[in-house]
């Protein structure tokens, strides 16, 4: 039986799972997605051929599956207003950066199966990455199908500890961030040196690409497959003492810390919020 999805929230991360969900098959009519603003509505369900609701309440009365796709921030309230809908034959699956499943399951004032997820917009061409971790109440089969679901937008990982979640968000969720602004920065450099923009992104977006595809499709260390290119005085070296001397390790280092450490500080913020 193919299970009624509602997406609460429909903005870029719900757009990313559920345009990835269309792509590999998942039938529209099966999709709903909830959005205040009218001409939202209006465009998702001519663009995509989701079924698009005003109301949060109507969405969660008629899915098997709730995802939960508002910012952090907003969570507590959307949840709380449509708890006394919540049947607990659903399962509900949050997308939120640093919302515990203590809170959600204490907003949701229900024995209900939870499952937090950490996905990355690469989900809306079915190359995302997602981490995920269930409550007590969610059972075998409906983590199946949750890894199903992500397995038909990309990969995901189960962890074990919800404290793992925090570096799954620096790692991945937050990560295509990271190689767009890294990508920026080469492209504002190749300009500077007189090639055109389109020209530039192609070269460094398939370099890119190229990269990440033998790290994951070669069974080579890391450090291998880039000594393969770094020629003793050749030219990559160059590129790579500037890293060094930049101490690439700390910048990098530092920005994955800061992004755990912000999950880490909403996750406080929102354990306040259960009392
Ligand atoms: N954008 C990303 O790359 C990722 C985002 N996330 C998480 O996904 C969640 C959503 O983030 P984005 O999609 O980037 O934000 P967004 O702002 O694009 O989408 C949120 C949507 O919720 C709607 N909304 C707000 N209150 C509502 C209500 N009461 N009823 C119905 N809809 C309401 C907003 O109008 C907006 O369209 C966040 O919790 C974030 O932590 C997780 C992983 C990656
Ligand atoms: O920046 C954010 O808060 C969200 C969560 C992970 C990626 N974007």
């Amino acid at each position: 039986m193919t299970l009624s999805i509602a997406f609460i929230g429909v903005g870029n991360m719900a757009r990313s799972i559920f345009s990835g969900l269309l792509a590999s098959g998942y039938p529209a009519e099966k999709i709903m997605g909830t959005s205040r603003t009218p001409e939202k509505r209006e465009y998702y369900q001519q663009q995509y051929g989701i079924s698009m609701l005003a109301e949060n309440e109507q969405a969660v009365s008629q899915a098997d599956v709730v995802v939960l796709c508002v910012k952090p921030a907003q969570m507590q309230a959307v949840v709380e207003e449509f708890a006394d809908y919540v049947r607990d034959d659903q399962l509900f699956l949050s997308v939120a950066a640093g919302v515990e499943l203590d809170a959600l399951e204490h907003w949701l004032a229900k024995p209900v199966a939870v499952v937090r997820s950490m996905p990355n917009t690469p989900s809306q061409l079915g190359v995302g990455m997602t981490g995920l971790i269930a409550n007590k109440h969610t059972n075998a089969s409906q983590k199946e199908w949750v890894t199903e679901l992500f397995a038909s937008v990309g990969s995901s990982v189960w962890v074990d500890d919800e404290v793992h979640m925090h570096t799954v968000t620096g790692l991945s969720g937050s990560a295509p961030a990271y190689f767009f602004r890294f990508l920026e920065a080469m492209i504002k450099s190749a300009k500077e040196q007189g090639l055109d923009e389109e020209t530039s992104r192609k070269l460094a977006s398939q370099a890119m690409l190229g990269a990440a595809r033998m790290v994951i499709e070669l069974d080579e260390p890391i450090d291998q497959l880039r000594k393969n290119i770094t020629s003793p005085k050749g030219t990559t070296e160059q590129a790579l003492l500037s890293f060094e001397a930049a101490n690439i390790d700390k910048v990098v280092g530092d920005a994955v810390f800061a992004c755990v450490e912000r999950s880490k500080e909403l996750a406080k913020a929102f354990s306040a919020q259960k009392d």
